[in-house]
């Protein structure tokens, strides 16, 4: 029976090993240090707790490992990593932005997912708003993951144009997560017109980012865009906002900074874009 561990029992985290243990896989959580993980849903009385063991105490070596910490948290892992592992264990970045592969050498068998799974942890309690969808570049490996696993329910889509999914993502996130963090407010503030036209105009900004890197969106893509954000509900946050609001690190070096590299690169005019980030990098200024 192949071995999965999720390390990180947050929001991602947690709901991807949710989704594994209820279909009797073999599921090891593993957290800063021991305790466990309560996964709750809006109008549902049921929760379900999971144990979580400590990464520095646990001596299983596994097949399979989702990575669900933030990028700014990935440092913190890597020394535990290699008793994890065996040669052949695949990795699975869970994560938003991109360039984390580029800056942690994590081992040869990682792929970044794009992740559609929608929650927010307090204490140990996540809450878990919508989605169990990772999307993966279709190789033979994430082939054979999504054979393995075929019987939860998590939705793992391998797409052949990956790229474009990763951009699509980025541009989902370089709006909604910034407005959401620098208001320090949830889904709710879309109901006012003047943070839709801005969110209209990121979207645009990183559609023109994304053409500059070869990777190319219809018009339509920003109408379908602004219909998802329509689609969350008023209370939903996102991870930017709660880490914002929690006074923790944001990912900004991973969506906007990384956005705006790409923006500098190709010598574009971005205006909101370079003023969101400015106003994220002050943000987490500290004297
Ligand atoms: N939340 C969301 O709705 C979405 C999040 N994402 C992305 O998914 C990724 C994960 O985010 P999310 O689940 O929200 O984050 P959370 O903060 O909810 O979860 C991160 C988890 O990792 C744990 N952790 C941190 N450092 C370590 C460590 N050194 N060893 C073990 N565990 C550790 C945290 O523990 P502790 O609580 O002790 O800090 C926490 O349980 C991010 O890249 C995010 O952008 C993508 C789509 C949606
Ligand atoms: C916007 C959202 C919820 C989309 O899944 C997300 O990726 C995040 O919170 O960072």
């Amino acid at each position: 029976m192949y071995k999965f561990g999720v390390i990180g029992p947050g929001a991602v985290g947690a709901v991807i090993g949710e989704s594994l243990q209820n279909s009797d896989y073999h599921v090891t959580f593993l957290g800063r240090k021991e305790g466990k993980v309560c996964i709750e849903r809006v109008e549902d009385p049921e929760s379900t707790t999971f144990p979580v063991e400590a990464i520095s105490e646990v001596e299983t070596v596994f097949d399979y490992l989702f990575i669900a910490v933030k990028g700014t948290q990935l440092e913190g892992i890597m020394p535990h990593l290699d008793k994890l592992m065996h040669a052949d264990t695949v990795c699975i970045l869970c994560q938003n932005g991109y360039g984390q592969l580029g800056k942690f050498q994590l081992p040869g068998n990682t792929y970044q997912a794009v992740v559609y799974i929608s929650g927010q942890k307090k204490g140990n309690v996540v809450m878990h708003f919508r989605d169990r969808t990772l999307i993966l570049p279709e190789n033979t490996v994430t082939k054979k993951l999504k054979k393995v696993i075929a019987a939860s329910n998590l939705d793992i889509q391998l797409q052949s144009d990956y790229r474009n999914e990763v951009w699509y993502k980025l541009i989902v996130n370089v709006a909604i997560n910034s407005v959401t963090a620098l208001s320090r407010n949830t889904a709710l503030i879309l109901q006012e017109e003047k943070v839709q036209s801005l969110c209209k105009r990121l979207i645009q900004e990183g559609v023109e980012i994304a053409a500059a890197e070869g990777v190319y969106f219809q018009e339509k893509v920003l109408e379908e865009i602004m219909k998802i954000y329509a689609g969350y509900p008023s209370q939903m946050g996102t991870s930017m906002y709660y880490d914002m609001i929690n006074g923790q690190s944001m990912e900004v070096e991973y969506i906007q900074g990384f956005l705006y590299e790409k923006s500098r690169e190709h010598d574009l005019n971005t205006p909101c874009l370079d003023t969101v980030y400015s106003l994220l990098l002050a943000s987490e200024m500290k004297g």
